[in-house]
């Protein structure tokens, strides 16, 4: 079996809504993702003769899910009251709403998800929130 690795990092505000403990304030993280593909051949044919998929293609699909959540507040849904999702949209900050408690867990699920949903076969994605906590999520 052959595997493929490549990371992105993305620059975040977030809370945990129900947390009782200093993540329940606002805060942010430097989110780094690696995410590790695999396959049992290798590509034929010319440009991708020998590989996987090319580093460049996969590279690409990574950070354009990093790049969506890139310097912006990611909340969950339903955890802020409508007033103060009011002001910060007339703020225009950038807002990235997610269906889950935006934890490292649920980032690596969410992430994994993604990727698979475009077709390629993922063994598993890491999310580090910090240089020493990371979750993982694997098929
Ligand atoms: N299993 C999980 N536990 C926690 C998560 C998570 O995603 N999965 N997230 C948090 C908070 O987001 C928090 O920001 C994590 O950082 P923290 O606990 O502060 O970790 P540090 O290593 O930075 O701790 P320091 O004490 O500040 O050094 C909480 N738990
Ligand atoms: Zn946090």
């Amino acid at each position: 079996m052959y595997y493929l690795k490549t990371e992105q990092c993305f620059d975040a505000a977030h809370f945990l809504q129900g947390y009782d403990g200093k993540c329940h304030n606002l805060h942010g993280h430097r989110w780094r993702v690696v995410v590790e593909i695999k396959a049992d051949t290798l590509q034929e044919g010319r440009q991708c003769r020998g590989m996987v998929i090319d580093f460049s293609e996969l590279k690409h699909v990574l950070k354009d899910i990093c790049d969506y959540f890139d310097h912006s507040f990611i909340f969950e849904k339903n955890s802020l009251r409508p007033l103060t999702l009011a002001a910060l949209r007339a703020e225009d900050f950038c807002l990235r709403e997610v269906p889950f408690r935006p934890t490292a867990e649920e980032f690596s699920r969410y992430i994994y998800e993604t990727i698979q949903a475009k077709g390629y076969d993922l063994s598993r994605v890491d999310v580090y929130e910090t240089p020493n906590n990371c979750a993982s999520y694997g098929g």
